[in-house]
């Protein structure tokens, strides 16, 4: 029986060259944000599992051994190696009362948090009498990676109750991280709850949110980058809603369509990823105006690249033309087709500059900030640690 307050965090991402190539086996460049993800986890009714997701507006709660019978019935074979199957998420959404095809976000969270529930415990422990709420500093569907983010958060702290990781918090303590074993199995089951959401996600984006910092990512291949020069960037929302599922197909289609056209493109991508690595790994801490142009060369070269994969939006090239009017250079991040996208500030952009250009994409309706990369990944709280801020987002609930 769980008997302790917790919380879990995890931080969303950017990625600066490589999305969608890396879903194809290409080289991905990707940093974390200073935006989270937070779990609270509680001490349940007995025989009850609840929970409570705010930013899709879901709350539920279902009795354990219902729970427990239903995936008696519907995994009696289950393989964790496997995507989920269609037979399993089917038997979920019948059980939770989601129409067939929902992909809604209340519809998908709650399915991914279900598939983890049960994947996890019936292979660990049982299903726990806890009570569970998620909230976020990140936008959800915006591209920076929220729906990693909870998937972590919900397998850190699933694999903590049923016991197949330890709860590495000691009284006194307000933070504390698991082992390396420990984060490579967050990682693998936050994969799996990234299945159920996006259908055929690359592991990118949840290697980030379990190991924080900036790594390099290729076919499940994790290399934390050598060393990374602080790098302002402008985080850009364009506020234009759209789903990584159907962005990520999207891409698919195409290849299949065109591939003698395609294929030299997600080459040329991986190209850019690469150079771009050997360029950051030998930059100073903190580089001068002169090592920018070749990094603003890369943004505009890729962002040309995932337009052609059919993955930019006019809301994004909006954005692009905007911060070139002020010398600045954009390219979208994450699935595109909306959602945001990420601009270069070398260090001599005058802060006059910075501002007015932060004026003209909020005149287009969009909302901008400036953003911290590199920061820490999957992470254990005591709850009185929180600050006040981040309560925040809990007492909204
Ligand atoms: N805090 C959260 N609570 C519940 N579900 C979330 C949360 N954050 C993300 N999700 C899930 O992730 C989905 C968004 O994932 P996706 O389309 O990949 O966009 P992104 O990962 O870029 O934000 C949402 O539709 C929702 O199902
Ligand atoms: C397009 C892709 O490369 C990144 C998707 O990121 P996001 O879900 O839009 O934050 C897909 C993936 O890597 O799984
Ligand atoms: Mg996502």
């Amino acid at each position: 029986m769980w008997a302790r307050e917790l919380a879990v965090s995890a931080p969303g991402k950017v990625i600066l060259h490589g999305e969608h190539a890396v879903v194809l086996g290409k080289v991905a460049l990707a940093v974390a944000l200073d935006l989270r993800t937070f779990l609270r986890l509680r001490p349940g009714a007995e025989g009850r599992l609840s929970v409570s997701l705010p930013g899709v507006g879901v709350r539920r709660s279902w009795d354990t051994p219902g729970l427990r019978a239903l995936w008696g019935r519907i995994a009696a074979d289950f393989d964790e190696s496997k995507s989920p199957s269609v037979e399993e998420l089917d038997a979920l959404r019948e059980f939770t009362g989601i129409a067939a095809g929902a992909s809604a976000p209340d519809s998908l969270a709650t399915l991914a948090f279900l598939y983890m529930c049960l994947a996890i415990s019936s292979k660990y422990g049982d299903v726990p009498s806890v009570d569970i709420v998620v909230w976020s500093e990140l936008p959800t569907g915006a591209g920076l990676g929220s729906s990693a983010a909870y998937a972590v958060c919900l397998a850190a702290a699933l694999l903590m109750v049923c016991g197949a990781i330890s709860c590495p918090l000691q009284e006194g303590e307000s933070t504390a991280r698991w082992t390396e074993e420990e984060l490579a199995l967050i990682n693998s089951w936050a994969f799996r709850g990234e299945r159920v959401i996006h259908g055929n996600p690359s592991g990118v984006d949840n290697a980030v949110g379990t190991w924080g910092g900036a790594l390099r990512y290729q076919a499940g291949k994790i290399t934390p980058l050598k060393r990374v020069p602080t790098l302002r960037i402008l985080l850009t929302n364009t506020k234009v809603p759209r789903s990584t599922k159907v962005l990520v197909a999207g891409v698919k289609e195409k290849i299949l369509k065109f591939p003698a056209i395609m294929n030299p493109v997600l080459d040329s991508i991986d190209a850019i990823s690469q150079e771009c690595q050997s360029v950051l790994e030998t930059m100073p801490a903190n580089p001068s105006p002169e090592h920018y142009p070749v990094l603003e060369e890369f943004f505009d070269i890729n962002q040309h690249h995932l337009n052609v994969l059919g993955v930019g939006h006019p809301s994004l090239d909006r954005l692009c033309q905007v911060t070139a009017s002020h010398r600045l250079h954009s390219k979208l991040t994450g699935a595109g087709g909306g959602g945001c996208g990420i601009t270069l500030l070398p260090p001599d952009t005058s802060p006059l500059a910075v501002e007015a250009a932060k004026e003209d994409l909020c005149a287009c309706g969009f909302e901008c900030w400036e953003t911290k990369i590199g920061a820490p990944g999957v992470t254990l709280h005591s709850c009185s640690s929180l600050s006040a801020r981040v309560l925040h987002g809990l007492a909204q609930s």
